[in-house]
């Protein structure tokens, strides 16, 4: 899989790039991530990437032409190694993203990531060039690129082979349709609190009940509306029915 990220500031990438999970499915080419910056396809000595809004108003708003340069550049670039790129730009005003948009994310053969700074791009460059808009949640940040980095790192640890056991990524939150279970490691006690028992007790069986009983009780109490829309079978529902008497104690 590969993403080419258009973005003025690359060297904020080094976050996903240089350590972690990503930087060693990188290592590993389990995966690519290549940076475009616009500037380098502007034609003015000042490299100018953004103006003034039509209209007037606060902040600036990025160019089309370097954008689109940038933009076919890295589509070209892909499509060089056989990969069919399609678009998206990241904005507040895109689908949120969840679990399942991940996954198709993640199935895909690439991606170009448009990261925005300012007020936005050009609503031409979205017109041409953007096949879908994404949003990571309702609320403004200062750029694009942590909200392209979150979209990377999820949808890359997803990849066959960057996780180290295959069913981390099906345990996790979300994965299944839930929230996680609760996690415990050493040491066994600490203060009045000590590891649950099904834990220490080797029987996989039973470990695998409560964890699902967990994550179950902790998604009907936390997040009814993933309940809403996954359904729950008659096994699941017998075990959240106990974990919320127990909780009703
Ligand atoms: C122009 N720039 C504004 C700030 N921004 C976001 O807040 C954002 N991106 O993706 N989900 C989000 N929320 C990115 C684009």
């Amino acid at each position: 899989m590969r993403f080419d990220v258009i973005t003025l500031f690359p060297a904020q990438f080094a976050a996903l790039t240089e350590e972690g999970v990503v930087a060693r499915a990188l290592q590993r080419q389990l995966a690519q991530i290549h940076l475009h910056t616009p500037r380098d396809y502007t034609t003015d000595v000042h490299r100018t990437v953004d103006d003034r809004p039509y209209g007037g108003g606060p902040g600036m708003v990025m160019r089309y032409t370097p954008l689109r340069l940038a933009i076919e550049a890295a589509q070209a670039e892909a499509a060089a190694e056989g990969v069919q790129s399609r678009v998206a730009y990241l904005s507040p005003q895109g689908e949120r993203l969840d679990q399942r948009q991940i996954e198709r994310i993640s199935a895909a053969p690439g991606w170009v990531l448009v990261a925005g700074r300012y007020e936005g791009v050009d609503e031409r460059l979205i017109e041409d060039c953007v096949d879908e808009e994404w949003s990571i949640g309702d609320y403004v940040l200062s750029g694009g690129e942590l909200a392209a980095m979150v979209v990377m790192d999820a949808a890359i640890r997803l990849l066959p082979g960057v996780l180290g056991h295959a069913d981390s990524a099906r345990q996790d939150s979300h994965s299944s349709g839930l929230l996680d279970c609760p996690h415990y490691t050493r040491p066994e006690t600490i203060g009045d609190r000590s590891v649950p028992e099904v834990l220490l007790s080797g029987d996989h069986q039973a470990i695998e009940r409560w964890r699902l009983q967990q994550a179950l009780g902790r998604t009907r109490q936390r997040r009814p509306d993933l309940l809403q829309g996954r359904g729950i079978s008659e096994v699941e529902q017998r075990l959240l029915d106990d974990y919320l008497l127990e909780a009703a104690r």
